[in-house]
């Protein structure tokens, strides 16, 4: 999958063409100190604080409250609603919540009918999504019946997976040649070459080969905090070896920190650690998902602009007759949410089976009713196309 052009990334250095600007993929882009030149290893850390960790940054600075409320189980606190309630007030709960946030399932016939005459976008997170949530990252592995789901879904309506994992890895779980992929929460983005030629030569694309030789564009903005990123994985890595449960994944563009499997009693000493070395890498920031810590370029970048940069890519963007879905159930979804929201386009789906504030307009439980979701859109495509 070499790059064909040899452009370096635009993100430090290149002012952005005009036809891009409706896609904010402006020079400010980045929201960090542009002083400091290159960003290979070693050379953009701050002077190595000395002081031994103290827990105290992280209780006040409210990771640790994060920490706790993400993934919540039943019969635990519900974010939001500041309540510890027992599993049959969880569904009265989750009743009440859902008048805010209809079941997808039961208002398909509202989203179909609004659907009619317009063309369908699918743009889809994995874990969480696709795949249940397990322990092992490295084993959240999607169902036959969810890619056959997928597979059919995507031969009649453009179909992304958008996850903050690599974008290898979350191809190498779906597997699924016909869809485009966005990694690393967008910020690496394979997708279609548009024949308007508007994409040649800008910097933060590049021409690719696709796993099947076609032509692609590579989007990658945050190129430029490779070795940033690198560095700080083999960091996280050794100063989190000896906290058990603890498991750090590089994904090329950002790096995360599961504590899943980390004693609660020691939550603060693995934030602690985290939040020591950020200090040392202002270009990097973290942000919370489920029972992990993600670091990652300070960049204006999320799975919000990688929507709207596939809906543009695909020729479908600022347009009246089309309707992008985007399924999710992480935090870092919400950015995809309040996109489609605030340009009153297309619709959010939240994955949840507790209720949680969110900028989706429709919620499904869990993976199991996303299948049924994306095979209800096949079935009535096929039927509308009969
Ligand atoms: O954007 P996504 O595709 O949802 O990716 C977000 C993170 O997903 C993975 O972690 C989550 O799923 C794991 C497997 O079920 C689970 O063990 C973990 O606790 C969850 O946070 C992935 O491993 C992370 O790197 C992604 O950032």
């Amino acid at each position: 999958m070499d790059s064909k052009s040899n452009h370096s990334s635009p993100v430090l250095t290149d002012p952005i063409p005009i036809n891009k600007s409706r896609l904010g993929i402006h020079s400010n882009l980045l929201s960090y100190p542009q002083s400091g030149g290159s960003l290979s290893p070693g050379k953009h850390k701050m002077t190595p604080r000395k002081k031994p960790a103290k827990l105290d940054d992280v209780r006040s600075n409210g990771w640790l409250d994060a920490m706790k409320s993400s993934s919540p189980p039943r019969k635990k606190l519900i974010k939001g609603f500041n309540i510890e309630v027992p599993a049959d007030d969880i569904d009265i709960a989750y009743h009440s919540w859902m008048i805010k946030y209809p079941s997808a399932l039961k208002s398909f016939e509202q989203i179909s009918k609004h659907a009619k005459n317009k063309k369908i976008a699918v743009f889809l997170d994995y874990d969480g999504t696709l795949s249940p949530i397990v322990d092992d990252p490295d084993r959240a592995f999607m169902s036959d019946a969810m890619r056959s789901a997928v597979r059919n879904v995507a031969k009649y309506f453009p179909t992304a997976i958008i996850s903050g994992r690599s974008r290898d890895k979350v191809y190498e779980l779906v597997g699924l040649t016909e869809l485009f992929y966005a990694g690393s929460h967008g910020m690496d983005i394979m997708g279609p070459v548009k024949h308007t030629g508007s994409d040649d030569g800008h910097p933060n694309c590049v021409r690719s080969i696709d796993q099947e030789g076609k032509e692609v564009n590579l989007f990658q903005p945050a190129r430029e905090f490779i070795p940033m990123i690198d560095e700080v994985f083999r960091t996280l890595v050794e100063n989190t070896k000896d906290i058990k449960g603890a498991k750090v994944e590089n994904h090329k563009f950002c790096t995360s920190v599961h504590y899943r499997n980390v004693e609660e009693k020691n939550w603060p000493i693995i934030a602690q650690c985290v939040h020591d070395i950020l200090k040392d890498y202002p270009r990097l920031r973290l942000t919370h998902g489920r029972k992990v810590l993600e670091v990652r370029p300070v960049i204006d970048w999320n799975k919000g602009k990688a929507v709207e940069f596939l809906l543009e890519s695909l020729g479908l963007s600022d347009r009246d007759d089309v309707l992008p879905i985007y399924i999710g159930d992480d935090k870092t979804d919400e950015d995809a949410f309040k996109v489609l929201k605030e340009g009153n386009m297309g619709y959010g789906i939240l994955v949840s089976s507790v209720p949680k504030e969110s900028n989706a307009i429709f919620s499904v439980r869990d993976p199991s009713e996303v299948k049924k979701f994306l095979k209800a859109l096949v079935r009535w495509k096929r039927l509308e196309e009969a």
